[in-house]
């Protein structure tokens, strides 16, 4: 087979397609070790180790959307403008009243295969290439094999693009909860917001909207993207422990996990799944430019991970 170039933003390493060799096998003796770690490793009991990356990347190189190109700003743009309370609504009474598919998990991330990420800054990788970094890199920490499944799946959710998105807007991005004042730590600020009906509505527009203080984040609505829709899928299909969940549920929240935001509105709970949420993140975010991983290597081992979690092989989507 040909080798293939592909081009990475400008702080990646350049690869081929079918790279393979002396790297590759370094890289299975360390995950051959982990494995065994996580092996061990029962579910998590809420006091979460750093992730190697806290001292391997240069943070600075990510998610720098002041910089970004228009491709990203005018998908957030976008996005900020189309985020209602209304649509929102609007989409969660669609996403019950009716099942749009039925595929294996390892089909799913085929079909998301040709989908290229508007909203993504940091990486011009397919859908499989992200699932299966984010997975490796969790398994090399030696994360629970729970946790590696997590990061192989988080964001199957992108296949609502396939069925019934209106664009990029409702399926992929950061999220922000809908009903209350849109904060300023969301990418672009409060501002991107002003073409938003919303931004102008007498309750939206107050800290707490439609909200109470403390009323917990099950109870707010976020955003309707890829996040909210596999967590449903997940939740109702597989044996992912609650952390899992939330990890699915919450990894685009970066005004929440990352910025601080909106902590007024957790409860009790939702700290717990913030440590979670916060310990996923540098394998979704850094691990994007890791070496590109062997989709036929690695297929085995996940197809055998699938299995332990996922009773039914065929998933409604
Ligand atoms: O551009 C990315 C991408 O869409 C991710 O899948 C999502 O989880 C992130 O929050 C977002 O910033
Ligand atoms: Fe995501
Ligand atoms: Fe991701």
């Amino acid at each position: 087979m040909a080798d293939v170039l592909i081009q990475q933003p400008a702080h990646m390493p350049q690869f081929r397609t079918d790279r393979d060799g002396h790297a590759f096998e370094t890289l299975c003796d360390e995950i051959e070790a982990a494995d065994i770690a996580a092996d061990q490793a029962t579910q998590n009991t809420g006091d979460w180790e750093p992730s190697r990356f806290d001292s391997e990347k240069d943070k600075t190189q990510f998610r720098q959307y002041e910089t970004a190109c228009d491709r990203v700003k005018e998908f957030y743009k976008e996005q900020h403008t189309k985020q209602t309370v209304a649509y929102n609504l609007k989409a969660r009474n669609d996403f019950h009243s009716k099942s749009r598919a039925e595929m294996t998990i390892w089909e799913a991330m085929e079909r998301l295969n040709t989908l290229i990420d508007e909203s993504d800054p940091d990486t011009e990788l397919s859908q499989i290439e992200h699932l299966l970094q984010s997975a490796e890199a969790i398994r090399r920490d030696g994360r629970p094999r729970w946790m590696q499944l997590t990061g192989l799946i988080h964001d199957l959710g992108k296949l609502l693009f396939f069925f019934d998105a209106r664009g990029q807007w409702d399926v992929v991005g950061d999220t922000f909860p809908v009903g209350c004042a849109f904060d300023d730590k969301i990418i672009y600020g409060n501002k991107s917001f002003t073409e938003n009906p919303d931004y102008n509505d007498p309750i939206y527009n107050t800290k707490y909207g439609i909200y109470s203080p403390g009323c917990g984040l099950d109870k707010v609505m976020l955003s309707w993207g890829h996040d909210e829709y596999l967590y449903h899928v997940v939740k109702d299909q597989s044996t992912l422990p609650e952390d899992a969940l939330a990890m699915i549920r919450y990894h685009s929240f970066y005004p929440w996990h990352q910025q601080g935001a909106y902590q007024d509105l957790m409860n009790d709970k939702d700290h717990k799944m913030l440590r979670a949420v916060k310990t996923f993140n540098p394998y979704d975010l850094y691990s994007k430019s890791d070496d590109k991983p062997s989709v036929e290597k690695l297929k085995p081992y996940y197809l055998e991970l699938i299995d332990e979690y996922f009773p039914n092989k065929v998933i409604k989507w």
